[in-house]
């Protein structure tokens, strides 16, 4: 991902675009955030989340604007059903999280984590921007990389996973996420032609998911709740100003219109869909729908 030679970086444009029209997603390896910090950081998030219930407790809460939550489901009343997984949530843009937000044995690790998913996430904007013919702060402009959040997750060995799921069939509700997958488990899957894949762990490596008009897919994915052993993961999702109000409304990008790539979707703003998408929890429906011209 260094910058400089164009050739190089026309070709990683290149591979970034097709896979996320075919796949909805990528994985890279060459993204700049040392191997150590990701161990590091998956070690921290298991640590925290195996601490006695007393120490979690100071961090328990539901509510979903603040800068900092422990829950078990953001979307536990209105879902279906519940998924097998627990989560701490922490906001990092636009406004850092304050030292006391953070459990103290995560905040050194998280915050060194950060820093560099934070410079990886605009990277890959740029690049995104690029490769869909944009000015290259096309969607730093339009302010996408502007707020992110850390989401990590924690899903307990399950004594029968066959009857419940880790993570419910979902796609994700922002711009772009980055994540970082425990690198013994294998249980995160795509849908990929009506077919569940398996996306196994590859050391070093992070996942890549994005949406748009449907030009790069926003892939549908789930994870599977297992019996051997509690599997970690961290998800950055660049949401934007999330649940902070703005008018900014987002929809297809007009620049990409034309008479055969008509709008599919009516504009809205990040406020009104994060609302409807934390409303409707993953009920396995996409949040899409609504929008849907
Ligand atoms: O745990 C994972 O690997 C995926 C989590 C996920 O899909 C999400 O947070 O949206
Ligand atoms: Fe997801």
């Amino acid at each position: 991902m260094k910058k400089g030679d164009a050739q190089q970086r026309k070709m990683i444009i290149d591979q970034v675009i097709s896979s996320c029209e075919n796949y909805g997603f990528f994985q890279i390896v060459n993204h700049g955030v040392p191997e150590r910090l990701m161990d590091e950081m998956l070690e921290k998030v298991r640590m925290f989340h195996e601490q006695p219930a007393e120490d979690r407790a100071a961090f328990y809460r539901r509510n979903l604007a603040a800068n900092s939550s422990y829950h078990s489901n953001f979307d536990l009343f209105q879902a279906p059903s519940a998924n097998w997984r627990d989560t701490f949530y922490c906001k990092i843009a636009p406004t850092p999280p304050k030292p006391e937000e953070i459990p103290a044995i995560l905040r050194d690790t998280l915050m060194q984590y950060s820093d560099h998913v934070e410079k990886l996430g605009l990277e890959l904007f740029e690049l995104v921007s690029e490769g869909l013919g944009l000015n290259q702060n096309y969607l730093k402009d339009i302010d996408c990389a502007k707020g992110w959040a850390l989401l990590c997750h924690y899903y307990p060995e399950c004594p029968q996973p066959e009857l419940t799921i880790g993570t419910a069939k979902h796609a994700d509700s922002d711009f772009l996420t980055i994540l970082l997958q425990d690198n013994h488990i294998s249980a995160l899957q795509v849908l990929h032609k009506n077919q569940w894949v398996d996306v196994p762990p590859v050391q070093g490596a992070l996942i890549v998911n994005l949406i748009s008009n449907d030009r790069l897919k926003s892939v549908e994915h789930r994870v599977l709740a297992n019996l051997e052993n509690p599997r970690v993961s961290v998800a950055c999702f660049f949401h934007g100003t999330h649940l902070e109000p703005s008018t900014r409304k987002y929809g297809p990008i007009k620049e990409l219109l034309s008479e055969t790539d008509r709008p599919k979707y009516r504009e809205t703003t990040i406020y009104e869909y994060t609302t409807h998408y934390h409303a409707k929890g993953l009920d396995g429906k996409s949040a899409l729908t609504l929008f849907q011209l």
